[in-house]
């Protein structure tokens, strides 16, 4: 299946600001859509990005991305999804590049659904991830739009279900999901926060993160 990885290659993960600057944000990033697009190889998909910006080709020796066709659309982040999936025949997926803990199984579960619009929904009321199968559903990301989906999907007469899953349901927002990928997963991102000095905190109340 044709697998869409959507990635804000400028400025991203904004809600990081507080423990990491403007360059760790574009590594880090970076190192979550790495693993997001092994994820989804490994899976038996084929990913395409679809992202804010050139990559500086391949100065980075990423044979991952190597391997995986680039899409650059400036566009806010629905027009561009919309867009593609105009052009794209049914099915296809759209997978967040902020989900570290996907797995293959994670992801092979979502696509073994047969409803013509499957949701992993994240925390927070966004869309993780999303399998479109009717040629007419559009998405309408940001605010609550793991809601609005279900809105779209049932004015388009698209049958939908909802797959629960804490490994698609753990998007990287904001410093406190830094714990999930230390404790859950053992990819590229980890080992980035692991180099950059992080390691979780249990000195507090809810355990958190600190940096050395
Ligand atoms: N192509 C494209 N992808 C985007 C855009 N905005 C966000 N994304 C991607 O969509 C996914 C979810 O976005 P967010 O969680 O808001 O990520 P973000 O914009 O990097 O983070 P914040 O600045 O903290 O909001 C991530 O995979 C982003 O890389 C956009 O305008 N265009
Ligand atoms: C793009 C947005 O991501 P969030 O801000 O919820 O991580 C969404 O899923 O609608």
């Amino acid at each position: 299946m044709r697998v869409v990885v959507p990635f804000a290659a400028e400025q991203p993960k904004t809600r990081l600001s507080s423990v990491l600057s403007p360059d760790e944000r574009r590594t880090f990033a970076r190192a979550m859509l790495d693993d997001v697009l092994a994820v989804v190889h490994d899976a038996g998909h084929d990913p395409v990005v679809l992202a804010t910006a050139p990559f500086e080709s391949d100065s980075t020796g990423n044979e991952i991305l190597r391997d995986t066709p680039v899409v650059v659309d400036d566009r806010p982040l629905s027009l561009a999804v919309n867009s593609v999936l105009s052009e794209t025949d049914v099915p296809v997926a759209v997978v967040m590049s902020d989900l570290p803990l996907a797995t293959r199984e994670s992801l092979q579960r979502l696509t073994a659904v047969d409803s013509e619009i499957v949701i992993a929904p994240g925390r927070g009321g966004g869309t993780n991830a999303l399998v479109v199968r009717h040629a007419d559903f559009r998405v309408d990301y940001h605010g609550v739009s793991y809601r609005d989906h279900l809105h779209v999907a049932r004015d388009v007469g698209a049958s939908v279900e909802t797959v629960d899953s804490f490994r698609l349901a753990t998007d990287v927002d904001e410093p406190t999901d830094l714990v999930e990928v230390l404790l859950h997963s053992d990819g590229d991102t980890t080992q980035w926060l692991v180099d950059a000095g992080f390691d979780l905190d249990s000195t507090g109340g809810r355990v958190g993160v600190r940096r050395d």
